[in-house]
């Protein structure tokens, strides 16, 4: 058996070792940083993507903060949450919720706190919740078009504030942003809603540059049309709520899909990932490499929307 070893068993024992090794060390990379025991923060974690994103971290054992306005709805998120076993290969821990509303900049600091007392620090902040617009911008109340920003934008930034000083503390953290397709172009009747995703991709653009040296990373995910209520939930240009269900958001991806590839980007800490169908694909590019096409797509996009709305 010495023998054997010393004349050639060894030299191959050794490589074989090395080859498992390097193959150990690929697939921990490719499958990124662990989310076991993490403690991440979920605004609008009570319905839609907010509440599928909790289910796919809670799953991957993460200490989940969920965020919302309604506290009812956050604990059936947390009952089911709890009462699940489907999918889990980690322990798992029940979630903590803190409730408040973005567009009041006192509760978003008091909350900040709360959050932030859950654990004692916070590993990721996903700002998910937002609200979406339908309207015609001569017909928009200016109040309409400052709510939607509030909302979409100064809250979420509000709360990063609040939540960065902790983990530049750390030398560690994650802050994650769902914008959308509409956070890179604008297409008519959606001006409040795609102007605050084009105001969270820059402020979120600049983060990264400005905290990338303290190994604080910072991912944009822009989504397409999710299967939610996000068009039924949309505000129109009196304030009022559209309140329907449009086909466009109907035929969206699947919210479970779209957690999942948000688990993934946030393992791969990466820095800006489009998540959308070739149309919406091809339009950004356009948007850039050819503007004045795209805009005359638009102008017609737009005369097509109104006729409809005419008849
Ligand atoms: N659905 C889609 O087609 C797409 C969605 N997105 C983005 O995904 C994110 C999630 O939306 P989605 O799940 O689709 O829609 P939903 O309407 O299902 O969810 C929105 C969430 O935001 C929360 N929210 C709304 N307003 C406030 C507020 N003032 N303060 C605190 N929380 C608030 C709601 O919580 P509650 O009412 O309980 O307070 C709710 O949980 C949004 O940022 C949206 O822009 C991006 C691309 C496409
Ligand atoms: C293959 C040839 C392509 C040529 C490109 C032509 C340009 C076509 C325009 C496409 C527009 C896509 C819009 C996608 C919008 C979107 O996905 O938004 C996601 C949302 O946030 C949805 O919110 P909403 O409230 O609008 O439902």
């Amino acid at each position: 058996m010495e023998r054997i070893m010393g004349g050639g068993m060894l030299p191959l024992v050794l490589t074989s070792v090395g080859v498992l090794l390097l193959y150990r060390i690929l697939v921990r990379l490719r499958r990124g940083a662990p989310m076991h025991g993490a403690v991440v923060v979920i605004t609008g974690a009570s319905s839609g993507l907010g509440k599928e994103c909790a289910r796919v971290f809670h799953a991957a054992g993460a200490r989940l903060v969920l965020c919302g306005r309604d506290a009812a709805r956050l604990q059936e998120v947390v009952q089911e949450l709890s009462g699940s076993s489907t999918d889990i290969q980690h322990q798992t821990f029940t979630p903590s919720t803190v409730v408040f509303n973005l567009v009041r900049a006192d509760s978003v600091e008091k909350a900040a706190q709360e959050i932030l007392k859950c654990y004692g620090h916070i590993d990721v902040l996903i700002n998910n919740a937002g609200i979406s617009y339908r309207g015609n911008i001569l017909d928009t109340h200016i109040s309409v078009q400052r709510d939607v920003m509030e909302t979409n934008y100064f809250g979420p930034i509000a709360l990063t504030q609040a939540l960065l000083p902790s983990m530049v503390q750390r030398h560690s953290g994650h802050i994650v942003v769902i914008s959308s397709v509409q956070g890179k172009i604008a297409i008519p009747y959606r001006s409040a809603y795609a102007a605050s995703k084009h105001a969270t991709q820059a402020y979120f653009d600049c983060l990264r540059a400005e905290i990338s040296h303290l190994g604080i990373p910072v991912t944009v995910i822009s989504p397409g049309y999710i299967r939610t209520n996000l068009s039924v939930n949309a505000v129109t240009g009196d304030g009022s709520k559209y309140g329907v269900l449009d086909k466009t958001t109907a035929s969206g991806w699947d919210p479970r899909d779209v957690a999942d590839a948000v688990l993934k980007a946030v393992r791969q800490k990466s820095k800006d990932v489009v998540l959308a169908g070739t149309v919406p694909t091809v339009a950004i590019y356009l948007r850039t490499l050819w503007p004045t096409l795209f805009f005359k797509l638009m102008s017609s996009r737009a005369r097509k929307e109104q006729k409809h709305k005419d008849e």
